[in-house]
C-alpha cells in the first residue's frame, strides 16, 4: 500500500514519554474525522457524498454506489472502503488507472486534503463540517400574525425571535404565499422600531420606470410629471423599516444605489445632487433563487452577499402539513367564525393536499369553503408523484423497479416534472409568469423545463 506524499502521518502515541510535569495533551482521536469526498473536476464535477462507514464502488458503472459520468472511468473503477478510524482506497484494476500526486496507486489510505485521480476526474477527501446545527425550537407557535406550530416554523421563530431586535437587514426567501410579507411586518413590530412606519414597496408590482423615485424620491422638475419633491421610500420610512417585496425583480442598473444605502444609509433623489441620510432597517423578500440570478448575471453578487447577513427561509406548507390543521382554525377566526365551520371530512382532504400555493391557497380555499358552503370546495387531487409522504403516486410516478437504481430515479423526476408542469400550466391558462409565481420556480427555469418536456407549444404558455 502506498501513502499518499502530501499527508501527514498520524503522531505516534508510543513513542513518547509520560512526563508527570507536563500535562496532558488532549488531542482528537487520530482518523476519528469523517471524512466527504467531493469532486472537484470532471463532468460530475461539484458533487459530493458523505462517507459512512462501509463500502462504496466507484465509477460509470449506473450500478454503482457512486456514479461518475467520465468516459476516461472505468464501470468499476475504485473501491472505497469507509472504516471509523479511516478510509482506504483499493483500485478495481481500472483501465486507465487511479493517481495521487502523480504515482499510480493500487491501494491508498486516505488522509483529509487528499486528491486522487481517474480518469479527467478529481476527487477530494475533505472532513465533513459536522458542528451541530440543530436550533433550538421556539415555544412559540406564532410571530406577529405568522402561525405556526410545525418543528421548521419553530425553527424559523427562532431565528426571528434572535433577529427582530437587532437593527441588521434581513432577507426573506420563501415560495410564493408563504407568508414572506407577514413576516417582514412581524420582524418590524417585534423590534425597537416597531411604532415607526412600516414601508413597503413591492418591485414586481411598480412599472420599472417608477421604481427609481418610488425607492430614492425625486426633485421637483426631475422629470416630465415631477411636480414638487418627493420623499422616496427609505426616507418615508424614517425610524421604522422598509419591506423591499420582490427584490430580485430591482433593474440591474438601481443595484448599486441599494447597495450604496445599505451600506452607507445614504440616498439621493433623483434630480438631486446630495445625498441625505436615512434611518431605517431594510428587510427584503425573494420567492426565486438570488444565487442563480448572481449566477445568470441578473443580480449583483456584492449585493446579494450584503443582503444575505442575515438569512431566514419560510418552509413551503407541503413540507410542513402539520401546520394545516392550525392555519385553518387561524382563517375561521380572522373571519369570526368558530372551528365548527368546517366538516372534519373537508379539514381532512385539506390535510391532504400538497399546496403549491402555500398559505395563501390554503386561505383562499377556507374562505371559498365557508362563504359558498363545502359543496364549493374545489377538486383538490394530489399533485402526482408529490404526496405529503414523499412516496410517488401512480402512472407517471410509479418507479420501474427493474431498471438500476438512478434510472429508475430520473425516469420517475422525469414524469414527476411533466405531470406537475402540465397541471401548473392549465391552471395557469400558460401564462408562465404567474405559473413561475405559483409554483416558486424561476422564469428562465420553467421556460427551460417546459421546454425539455416539449409543453411550451402545446400549452400556448405565455409571458404575462
Ligand atoms: N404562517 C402563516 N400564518 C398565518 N397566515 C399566513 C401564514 N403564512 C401566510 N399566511 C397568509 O397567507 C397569505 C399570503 O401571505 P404573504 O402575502 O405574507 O405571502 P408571501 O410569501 O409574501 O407571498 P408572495 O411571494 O406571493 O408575495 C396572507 O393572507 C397571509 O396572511
Amino acid at each position: 500500500m502506498v501513502a499518499c506524499p502530501s499527508v501527514a502521518q498520524p503522531y505516534d502515541d508510543d513513542d513518547e514519554q509520560q512526563d508527570e510535569q507536563t500535562a496532558t495533551l488532549h488531542r482528537a482521536e487520530s482518523g476519528r474525522v469523517r471524512l466527504k469526498l467531493v469532486v472537484l473536476s470532471g463532468p460530475s464535477a461539484g458533487r459530493s457524498q458523505v462517507l459512512e462507514p462501509g463500502e462504496y464502488l466507484v465509477g460509470k458503472a449506473p450500478t454503482c454506489d457512486i456514479v461518475l459520468s467520465d468516459k476516461t472511468i472505468s464501470r468499476q473503477h475504485l473501491k472505497l472502503v469507509v472504516r471509523q478510524d479511516g478510509v482506504q482506497a483499493v483500485d478495481m484494476e481500472s483501465h486507465n488507472g487511479s493517481f495521487c500526486e502523480g504515482l499510480r496507486f493500487s491501494e491508498l489510505e486516505l488522509r483529509p486534503g487528499t486528491v486522487i485521480t481517474l480518469g479527467t476526474t478529481e476527487l477530494k477527501f475533505v472532513p465533513e463540517d459536522t458542528r451541530e446545527r440543530s436550533v433550538t425550537l421556539s415555544s412559540r407557535t406564532q410571530f406577529g400574525a405568522l402561525v405556526g406550530s410545525s418543528r421548521k416554523m419553530r425553527e424559523v421563530f427562532t431565528l426571528l425571535e434572535r433577529m427582530a431586535p437587532g437593527g441588521s437587514d434581513v432577507l426573506i426567501q420563501g415560495e410564493t404565499g408563504t407568508g414572506k410579507e407577514l413576516c417582514a411586518e412581524a420582524l418590524h413590530q417585534e423590534s425597537p422600531r416597531g411604532k415607526g412606519p412600516f414601508v413597503i414597496v413591492d418591485l414586481a408590482g411598480i412599472a420599472p420606470s417608477l421604481i427609481e423615485s418610488e425607492l430614492f424620491g425625486h426633485v421637483k422638475g426631475a422629470f416630465t410629471g415631477a411636480q414638487s419633491d418627493r420623499a422616496g421610500a427609505f426616507e418615508r420610512a424614517s425610524g421604522g423599516t422598509v419591506f423591499l417585496d420582490e427584490v430580485g425583480e430591482l433593474p440591474l442598473e438601481l443595484q448599486p444605489r441599494l447597495l450604496r444605502v445599505l451600506e452607507r444609509r445614504q440616498v439621493k433623489r433623483v434630480g438631486a445632487n446630495d445625498y441625505r441620510t436615512v434611518d431605517m432597517r431594510v428587510v427584503a423578500a425573494t420567492h426565486v433563487d438570488l444565487e442563480g440570478a448572481v449566477k445568470a448575471g441578473k443580480f449583483r453578487r456584492d449585493l446579494f452577499h450584503r443582503l444575505a447577513v442575515l438569512r431566514v427561509t419560510l418552509p413551503p406548507l407541503r413540507e410542513r402539513p402539520d401546520d394545516i390543521a392550525l392555519l385553518i382554525d387561524t382563517v375561521l377566526k380572522r373571519m369570526g367564525r368558530p372551528p365548527s365551520a368546517l366538516s372534519d371530512q373537508t379539514r381532512a382532504l385539506l390535510t391532504q393536499y400538497p399546496w403549491p400555493g402555500n398559505v395563501r391557497e390554503l386561505r383562499n380555499v377556507v374562505e371559498q369553503v365557508v362563504n359558498l358552503g363545502e359543496e364549493a370546495l374545489p377538486e383538490l387531487e394530489p399533485l402526482p408523484g408529490e404526496s405529503l409522504t414523499g412516496d410517488a403516486h401512480s402512472g407517471a410516478g410509479t418507479p420501474e423497479l427493474d431498471l438500476p437504481f438512478k434510472e429508475a430515479k430520473e425516469r420517475l423526476i422525469e414524469g414527476f416534472e411533466r405531470d406537475y408542469l402540465k397541471g401548473l400550466i392549465e391552471r395557469c391558462e400558460g401564462n408562465i409568469s404567474r405559473a413561475s409565481r405559483e409554483a416558486g420556480i424561476d422564469r428562465v427555469y420553467l421556460r427551460k423545463l417546459l421546454k425539455k418536456h416539449g409543453l411550451e407549444d402545446r400549452s400556448g404558455a405565455r409571458e404575462a
